[in-house]
């Protein structure tokens, strides 16, 4: 049985880990790109922790230029079994007020400049993305969230859009009617990717505004946003120790095979696999290549 390695990748306002024992910072070069950060690696409560600011310190990147696919080979060089992405999104109901934390369960990817996939051309995999989201995750998030004081909703769908710019007043009300819960911008194609890389993933969408669709609310600002970001990066931060404490020393098998996501996904024949893209997936897809 592997250990579990938690990794935090922190969205807007997360920028660090206080309380992380031992920290040290950690360069690991990825044949995918830059990272948007070196890592911050340490422990907490004894659980190796490793830490990555998404949009970097002092938030140098935009959703549509950070480097994904680097962020998550990166991480799974680190040894990171267990992923739990800290983020910032506007909400379309009014049961999920800014303040609250949605543990989300889906995600509808409206992304189209992105890199999503580390497989392509000489090699060919398509994961499932049914359940996109950690259910053994999301039950230790909700634990810990209680544990410390603070409101949660269960289950939620989390609309990924390009940005930078907020939603119109049509999409937002689209979004709304449709059902979906908050956006933001970010989790795809992260989500997709930690899947490709075999990482359990979760996240916690910590709502800081109505986006525009509210009649109390005319347009989003970041302005707006900040002012509520700083106290959900407070709480984000009592509840990652919470979990730190609470996680199983041993990465505990993906109920929903997250963390075997390739056994059933390739499809390029292995005389038809080109040895250059075979390279750069020596780590997120090591596991099934070599065997
Ligand atoms: C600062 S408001 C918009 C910004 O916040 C969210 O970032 P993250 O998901 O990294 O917390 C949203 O996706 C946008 O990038
Ligand atoms: N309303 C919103 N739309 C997109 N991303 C967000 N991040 C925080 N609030 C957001």
């Amino acid at each position: 049985m592997a250990q579990a390695v938690l990794g935090i990748i922190g969205g807007s306002g997360i920028y660090d880990l206080p309380g992380l024992e031992g920290a040290r910072e950690e360069v690991i070069s990825s044949p995918w790109g830059e990272p948007s950060a070196p890592l911050r690696r340490g422990t907490i409560a004894g659980l190796p922790i490793v830490f990555l600011p998404r949009h970097d310190r002092g938030h140098r990147l935009s959703p549509s230029d950070i480097n994904y696919r680097a962020n998550i080979d990166v991480l799974k060089r680190a040894g990171v079994t267990d992923l739990i992405s800290l983020s910032a999104c506007g909400s379309f109901k009014e049961e999920m007020p800014p303040g609250t934390f949605v543990l989300v369960d889906q995600f509808v990817d409206r992304t189209h400049k992105r890199e999503s996939s580390f497989f392509g051309k000489g090699c060919v995999a398509h994961v499932s993305m049914a359940h996109p989201v950690s259910p053994r995750l999301r039950i230790h998030l909700a634990t810990a969230a209680e544990a410390e004081g603070i409101a949660i909703a269960r289950g939620g769908t989390y609309v990924c859009m390009e940005g930078p710019q907020f939603s119109t007043y049509a999409e937002s009300m689209t979004y709304k009617t449709l059902g979906y819960s908050v956006i933001g911008m970010t989790n795809m194609p992260e989500a997709k990717l930690a899947r490709e890389a075999e990482i359990c993933y979760a996240t916690v969408a910590m709502v800081t505004d109505f986006d525009c669709w509210h009649p109390d609310h005319d347009a989003v600002t970041v302005q707006d946003i900040i002012r509520v970001l700083t106290s959900n990066a407070d709480k984000a931060k009592a509840l990652v120790a919470r979990l730190a404490k609470d996680l199983p020393r041993e990465h505990e098998p993906c109920p929903i095979g997250s963390d075997r996501a390739l056994d059933t996904a390739l499809i390029t024949a292995p005389e038809a696999r080109d040895p250059e893209l075979l390279r750069k997936l020596d780590a997120v897809a090591g596991r099934v290549l070599r065997a």
